[in-house]
């Protein structure tokens, strides 16, 4: 099922999955699946007090998540200078320095992640990579426009060259439980993206209860989704550790179940590079190695990659330089 691709970030030899073709609902299923709150937050309040990386090793896992951030600006103000300095970034993500002395010149970011009027400076500004870019597409960040628009609007983008559509779901089919329509919404966003593959955003902020995650993202993966995201971030709460267990292991079961690894990317709200690697050792932990590569982990994150540049700089130096004390404030 695995076919070997060239590094895309020199890291590790990249694996590409079988892509998540999807199944025909089984209500039985999801009605069966349960979510333990209490088990889940006392396991996810284990999780940060764990030194998750040994400190010999933290840089490199540090270059790791570099390679599995979907860097993205979502502002009601971005211009086409924003944009492009952020795909500057997304190119060379650390300084160069950087990278040649701990062997790793050429790193760059997972993808870029914009609006849909941005894909295509985006796209021009990462020419000659092969960093995709990841519209938010489907009426993002409430999915309460026309149905018709957010599945054109999906058609747009990947005119456009997104390589990677951000869907959101429409919360009120999770709420009601009505999971025909969850699933038949995301059979026909699925089917617009094409080629594109698609990342369902669960935005569980809004979902009310673990069990209604652990349901949502199984509808969303039988019907199709390559990616499980926890967030816009613009919900009130956004990625937090015990929905990524809730949305983890229901990843876990469906693989189970199907044979197809379905990917994750928490986002929102993760910030600091300790973070970062708590996620990572949550995913090696929970799904193993599979899921420390770019086509089964993104973090969806705007200022994650600044602090993980500060930590580097700190690792190789010893000391923070004056502009980087002056951003940790
Ligand atoms: O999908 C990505 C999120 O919108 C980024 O959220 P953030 O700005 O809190 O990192």
């Amino acid at each position: 099922m695995n076919t070997e691709t060239p590094a895309r970030t020199g890291l590790l030899p990249q694996v590409t999955h079988a892509r998540n073709p999807g199944m025909a609902l089984d209500l039985d299923w999801v009605a069966s699946v349960q979510a333990n709150t209490s088990a889940i937050e006392r396991r996810a309040a284990t999780l940060p007090g764990r030194r998750s990386v040994k400190k010999e090793y933290q840089a490199a896992w540090l270059l790791k998540a570099i390679s599995l951030i979907d860097l993205t600006t979502l502002s009601g103000d971005d211009t086409p200078g924003r944009v492009q300095r952020l795909c500057a970034k997304a190119r060379q993500p650390v300084a160069p320095w950087m990278l040649e002395r701990l062997g790793m010149p050429g790193l760059t970011v997972g993808a870029v992640c914009v609006y849909h009027e941005m894909v295509e400076t985006a796209v021009r500004a990462l020419e000659g990579t092969s960093i995709p870019v990841a519209a938010v597409s489907t009426g993002f960040p409430a999915g309460l426009s026309p149905y018709k628009l957010r599945i054109a609007e999906i058609g747009e983008s990947v005119r456009a060259g997104a390589k990677e559509i951000d869907i959101v779901i429409s919360r009120r089919h999770v709420l009601t439980q009505n999971w025909q329509a969850l699933y038949d919404e995301m059979r026909d966003m699925r089917e617009a993206c094409g080629d594109a593959h698609v990342k369902a955003i669960l935005a569980t902020g809004e979902l009310g209860t673990l069990r209604n995650v652990a349901r949502a993202s199984l509808v969303c993966m039988m019907g199709g989704a390559d990616f499980i995201k926890t967030s816009t971030g613009k919900e009130a709460v956004n990625a937090t550790l015990p929905v990524s267990l809730t949305m983890i292991r229901a990843i876990r079961d469906y693989e189970a179940r199907t044979g197809y690894k379905v990917g994750y990317k928490p986002a929102g709200g993760i910030a600091k590079a300790k973070d970062a690697l708590v996620y990572l050792t949550l995913m090696k932990d929970e799904l193993g190695h599979p899921w420390l590569q770019p086509d089964l982990f993104r973090f969806g994150a705007s200022s994650l990659l600044g602090d993980i540049e500060r930590q580097l700089e700190h690792h190789l130096t010893g000391h923070y330089s004056a502009a980087n004390r002056h951003a940790m404030g």
